[in-house]
């Protein structure tokens, strides 16, 4: 079989070793051959390729981003849509598409399905928020790097007695601060699934402080104060017209100094969260991920994604896959809130 792959989204370490655990299995083991559509979508519609063999994909798991490049393009906007989609295919012999992306990419490859193209998706995401899968791959690696921030910030915050806030991604859920919060045991963690008081975030502050600790906050881009309607943004729309989010950091940093009188400041993680080498936990599920795809291809199973559960990967069909966010539940928050303050 001729087998087309893309990226799509936010990239996310571990995007190359799904590709390179696909690609050399599709042609060790099932003799496929595989290409490479460029920046997602946009690859695809505008039948932009690049060759994707043992030679292209040789030692690329241990690196970041994608070797195909990512975008948000909507692959039914301008002179997209299924005709176009089928007519590229077609033009270059191909058999089925493997999909990795997140839950918009995989929405867009459900729409696509549902009128006849054979896609098969991977779950990707560093926010951990697909409901189908346990872990998506990015995810560990995104912790460890928050968590390694954190780490020093509390250092310098030690130095200075100083209450540091520190930002880290999360559109909607807050699987990251969750994680990178307790690893570093902040002092709060603040995630867009718990609209919580001022109040109660100078509490937590202040019994850190009293105790004689440098308090460490930790806060989800996507996180309203109760007295906020939206999450902060500032920064435009990305290409999908959604608000690009980050800054709550720095908005919440000025209130906490003026209600405490603790000297306090903010640092935004941002895209360091995505960039670099994937950890060893990253690489293994993207690559067991990657040759479940290939298997998806072999058996057909068109409209569905690969998915982890417990230690298995299993199939999940897209509409399973899309329902609904992986938020961080009630009594997961309950229990990281025990150690606040
Ligand atoms: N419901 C939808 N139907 C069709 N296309 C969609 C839909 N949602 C998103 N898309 C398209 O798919 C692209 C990728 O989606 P999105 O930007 O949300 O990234 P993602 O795959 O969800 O990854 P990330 O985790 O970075 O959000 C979008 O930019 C948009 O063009
Ligand atoms: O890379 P961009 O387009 O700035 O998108 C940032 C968004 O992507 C994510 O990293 C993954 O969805 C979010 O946490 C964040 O809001
Ligand atoms: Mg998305």
């Amino acid at each position: 079989m001729r087998i087309g792959m893309l990226t799509s989204g936010g990239d996310a370490p571990g995007l190359n070793a799904v590709i390179r655990g696909a690609v050399l299995t599709g042609e060790t083991v099932h003799g496929h051959e595989f290409l490479g559509f460029k920046d997602g979508w946009r690859g695809l519609v505008e039948n932009d390729t690049m060759p994707l063999g043992r030679h292209e994909v040789k030692g690329v798991s241990k690196q970041g981003g994608t070797i195909l490049g990512t975008s948000r393009t909507n692959p039914f906007e301008g002179r997209g849509g299924v005709d176009r989609i089928n007519e590229v295919m077609t033009e270059n012999g191909l058999d089925a598409i493997i999909a990795i992306g997140g839950e918009g990419t995989l929405a867009a490859a459900k729409r696509l399905t549902d009128e006849g193209v054979r896609i098969v998706g991977v779950p990707k995401t560093v926010d951990n928020d697909l409901d189908a899968t346990d872990y998506t791959f990015g995810f560990d690696t995104a912790v460890g790097i928050a968590t390694e921030a954190m780490d020093r910030l509390r250092t310098t915050g030690d130095a200075h007695n100083r209450c540091m806030v520190a930002e880290v991604m999360g559109r909607h859920v807050g699987w990251i601060a969750l994680h990178s919060g307790m690893a570093a045991g902040a002092h709060a963690i603040l995630i867009p699934e718990q609209r919580t008081s001022l109040d109660q975030l100078v509490e937590w502050v202040t019994s850190a402080y009293d105790r004689g600790r440098a308090p460490l906050v930790v806060v989800a881009e996507g996180f309203t104060l109760d007295s906020m309607d939206d999450p902060h943004s500032e920064r435009g729309l990305d290409a999908f017209g959604r608000p690009r989010l980050g800054g709550i950091g720095e908005q919440i940093a000025p209130l906490i100094e003026h209600r405490t009188g603790i000297e306090t400041r903010a640092t935004t993680l941002g895209h360091i969260q995505r960039g670099g080498t994937p950890s060893a936990f990253d690489r293994v599920l993207a690559t067991r991920l990657g040759m479940a795809a290939v298997r998806s291809v072999n058996d057909g199973h068109w409209g569905q994604m690969v998915a982890l559960k417990g230690t298995e990967i299993v199939h999940v069909p897209f509409e399973n896959a899309l329902g609904k966010l992986k938020t961080v539940p009630q009594d997961r928050y309950d229990e990281a809130a025990l150690l606040f303050g």
